[in-house]
């Protein structure tokens, strides 16, 4: 049986703190479901003192909410204390979260004050956050750089005030992953009563360290992790929630886990980047567009053959359908093959070979390969070793006349021609070609597509044919679609007289 780890999400109050990424009303609720359906524990879901919008806010999140506990932020301040009580009058679990800076520089710069003085607020605060709530959480703003031994004293005292929850912010990113580790390691050692209340992390990811310190935190007892879906929040941001909870998933041996439904942890991901104009980078862990793809030969190579060589975590756990391997100049065989056969194209080796030539000239010229262009380039080597080639294609068009076709196709090295009329250029592309051709066929499907814009665009043609009760798939790219319908025809037929 794993420890559970409660997840107290902040997206909504620290993540929502960041220029541009401001909800309204109806948007804070849409997300606060969202969390309450990924299995978070806690929702901060604003600071009601600071505008009339915000209060709102924590009404209607506290009545749209069922399961998770909903929580309001204060400064040790009696007005934001009661503002945030009649703020979470509809919530079913409601949580108070007041405290104050307890570092040298916030006590000093800030409140221009002393530690007994700040002591004293802290303490007055919880008590009188007590009047409204039975579930009060203090945080010691700045606890990353305040002394040990004072920060234990303030907790001790406001644990003795009734405060449930003790946050130790990292406020600032500052700490080293072992210091916010032992921090945490000195407080359980050295406070009274520190075995009836919930310890948090809230880290802060200035030099880059917030996941690792939450984790060390964890691993030194706290099991309450306070985070945001992204990592959004001030500055750097807040520990992302997607990285802690994965951490536990893929560290069993910790035996610490949490309630997340990790599977929904892509789709809320990209609404809050959505909702809150926050691109996610695409290399950020988990979430990323670049977190589940493979780009290079010999990684492709290796997750082709097992998905583990270069993957700790099954991509569908986070609810992502399947990895990408991305075809790049950076991209071997393995992977080149992979993509045709996903396309429908099987190669021999030799074919391949030159299919892989071809591939690494154009991907030098273009940064990334798509499948268009892979199309392309099997379509290319295949024609090259078909028995049947065209040898020549001569159409006469327009409009108010018939329109005829003369093809001269290559069948094994022996030259055939034929002519024929039909209703359009490509119709009588293709009786030409099966008054070559004595097979009975019936073309299925038939799509031309433009690959990129303009008139002088390639367009691509897809075909099944069927033969004999068997259908068979043809394509072809060419600045001429007539030309290409009947490349497309050809390859259909090479693949059943072979
Ligand atoms: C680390 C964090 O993320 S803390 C949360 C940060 N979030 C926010 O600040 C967003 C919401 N804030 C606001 O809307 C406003 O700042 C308000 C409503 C809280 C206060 O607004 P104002 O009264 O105009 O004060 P202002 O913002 O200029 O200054 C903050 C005041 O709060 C005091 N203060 C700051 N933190 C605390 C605290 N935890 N407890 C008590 N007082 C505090 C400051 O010392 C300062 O007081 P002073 O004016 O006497 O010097
Ligand atoms: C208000 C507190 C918890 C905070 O956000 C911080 O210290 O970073
Ligand atoms: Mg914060």
């Amino acid at each position: 049986m794993s420890d559970k780890l409660y997840i107290f999400d902040t997206t909504l109050r620290d993540g929502e703190q960041v220029p541009g990424c401001q909800l309204n009303t109806v948007e804070k609720i849409e997300v606060a479901k969202a969390l309450e359906s990924l299995g978070v524990d806690v929702i901060e879901a604003g600071f009601p003192v600071s505008s009339p919008g915000d209060f709102n806010s924590v009404v209607e999140i506290s009545k749209a909410v069922t399961w998770p506990t909903i929580c309001a932020l204060t400064r040790a301040v009696e007005n934001d204390i009661r503002v945030a009580a009649d703020a979470l009058r509809y919530a079913k679990h409601p949580r108070i979260h007041t405290g104050i800076g307890t570092s040298d520089p916030h006590i000093r710069y800030k409140f221009n004050s002393t530690r007994e003085e700040i002591l004293e607020r802290a303490v007055a605060a919880v008590a009188y956050a007590k009047r409204y709530v039975e579930d009060v959480q203090f945080y010691a703003e700045d606890a990353g750089r305040t002394d040990n031994e004072y920060l234990a004293r303030v907790v001790e005292a406001v644990i003795k005030a009734g405060a449930t929850v003790i946050n130790i912010p990292d406020t600032t990113g500052y700490c080293l992953p072992s210091e916010f580790g032992a921090k945490i390691k000195y407080l359980f050692d050295h406070v009274d009563g520190i075995d009836k209340v919930i310890i948090a992390t809230h880290c802060h990811n200035d030099l880059g360290m917030a996941t690792a310190n939450t984790v060390s935190g964890i691993i030194n007892g706290a099991r309450q992790a306070e985070v945001t879906i992204n990592g959004i929040g001030e500055r750097a941001g807040n520990t992302a929630l997607e990285e802690v909870v994965m951490t536990f998933r893929s560290h069993k041996e910790l035996g610490i886990d949490t309630d997340i439904n990790a599977t929904r942890i892509t789709g809320i991901s990209s609404m809050v980047s959505s909702l809150m104009n926050m691109p996610v980078q695409p290399n950020k862990a988990i979430v990323g567009r670049n977190a589940f793809a493979h780009s290079s030969g010999i990684h492709q190579d290796g997750v082709l053959k097992n998905r583990e060589s270069y993957e700790i975590i099954d991509p569908k756990d986070v609810g992502i359908d399947e990895n990408s391997i991305v075809l790049t100049a950076r991209s071997g065989r393995a992977a080149l093959k992979h993509r045709l056969h996903v396309l429908g194209c099987e190669l021999s080796s030799g074919e391949l070979d030159k299919a892989y030539e071809a591939f690494l000239q154009l991907a030098d010229r273009k940064k990334e390969i798509n499948d268009d262009d892979v199309l392309m380039i099997a379509g290319q080597h295949r024609k090259a070793s078909s028995r049947i080639k065209l040898d020549f294609l001569q159409v006469t068009s327009g409009i108010k006349v018939h329109s005829v076709a003369s093809v001269g196709l290559d069948i094994a090295g022996e030259k055939f021609e034929a002519c024929a009329s039909g209703n359009g250029p490509v119709d009588a592309a293709l009786s030409a070609i099966k008054n070559i051709i004595h097979r009975k066929m019936l073309l299925k499907e038939f799509l031309i597509q433009a690959i990129n814009k303009g008139s002088n665009d390639v367009g691509k043609v897809h075909m099944t044919v069927e033969h004999e009760g068997v259908s068979y798939y043809g394509f072809s790219a060419n600045t001429d679609i007539v030309a290409a319908s009947a490349e497309a025809f050809i390859d259909a037929i090479n693949k059943f007289v072979r």
